[in-house]
């Protein structure tokens, strides 16, 4: 199981969020998490890495607990696992795409593989931009850097949030395939959550995430 969360609970300022909420994903399984801005997607995410902490429940990543720990423990297990796609771009500025990858590969503590590097870049098209600063990206090659970024670490799971809802027809498209094979390809659990319903054509195993009182039972 690459993703098991068990009766979750979390609320802002007194007001549910999220409650008793329950998910599970097997290894290098594909998943949709849908649902409407402010339904708590983001939320999940920020859970499920361990930047936040629930009032209850439990997560677990690949088996290893992420609840009930340090919040050091949670930065350890959430780099060593864990992938993350953003809708913006979260690399360095100073450094060029190639430098972006090196250093997320040393941070990710799966060994420093130089060839892995040039062939991610090229497997996600963007050999052209092996030396481009992140500002000099367009946006669909911002987001299959980060892509690459994510998988340069070797995760048991990507998750990426909102990786389309800012890209036209033929970016979305690009994205999400490159995003499936190559989460694929590197036997990793695909986890993407968003509000983008022309995804629900891509992915077969989708779940709906709505407000709590008007959630649809899985
Ligand atoms: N730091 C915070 N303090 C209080 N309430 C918050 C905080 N962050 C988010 N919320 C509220 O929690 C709810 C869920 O927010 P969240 O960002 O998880 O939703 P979302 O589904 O990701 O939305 P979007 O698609 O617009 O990004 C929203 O009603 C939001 O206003």
């Amino acid at each position: 199981m690459s993703l098991m969360i068990r009766n979750l609970a979390f609320r802002y300022g007194g007001r549910d969020i999220l409650d008793d909420f329950s998910f599970d994903m097997a290894a290098g399984e594909q998943s949709l998490l849908i649902g409407a801005s402010g339904s708590g997607k983001s939320t999940l995410v920020n859970l499920i890495c361990g930047l936040l902490t629930p009032e209850a429940g439990t997560i677990a990543i690949g088996g290893e607990p992420m609840t009930g720990i340090s919040a050091s423990q949670r930065d350890d297990l959430r780099r060593r696992r864990i992938g993350l796609v953003f809708q913006t771009l979260k690399l360095v500025s100073a450094l060029d795409l190639t430098a972006n990858l090196k250093l997320a590969q040393r941070l990710s503590g799966h060994g420093t593989e130089a060839e892995r590097i040039p062939m991610l870049i090229e497997r996600l098209g963007l050999g052209h931009r092996a030396h481009a600063r992140p500002r000099e990206l367009s946006q669909g090659e911002a987001q299959r850097a980060a892509i690459a970024r994510a998988l340069i670490g070797r995760p048991d799971l990507i998750i990426a949030d909102e990786p389309t809802s800012a890209l036209d027809h033929d970016n979305m498209h690009k994205v999400a395939s490159l995003l499936r094979e190559c989460a694929g390809e590197a036997g990793a659990s695909l986890l993407i959550v968003t509000h983008d319903e022309r995804l629900r054509d891509h992915v077969t195993s989708v779940r709906e995430i709505g407000p709590v009182s008007t959630r649809i039972a899985a």
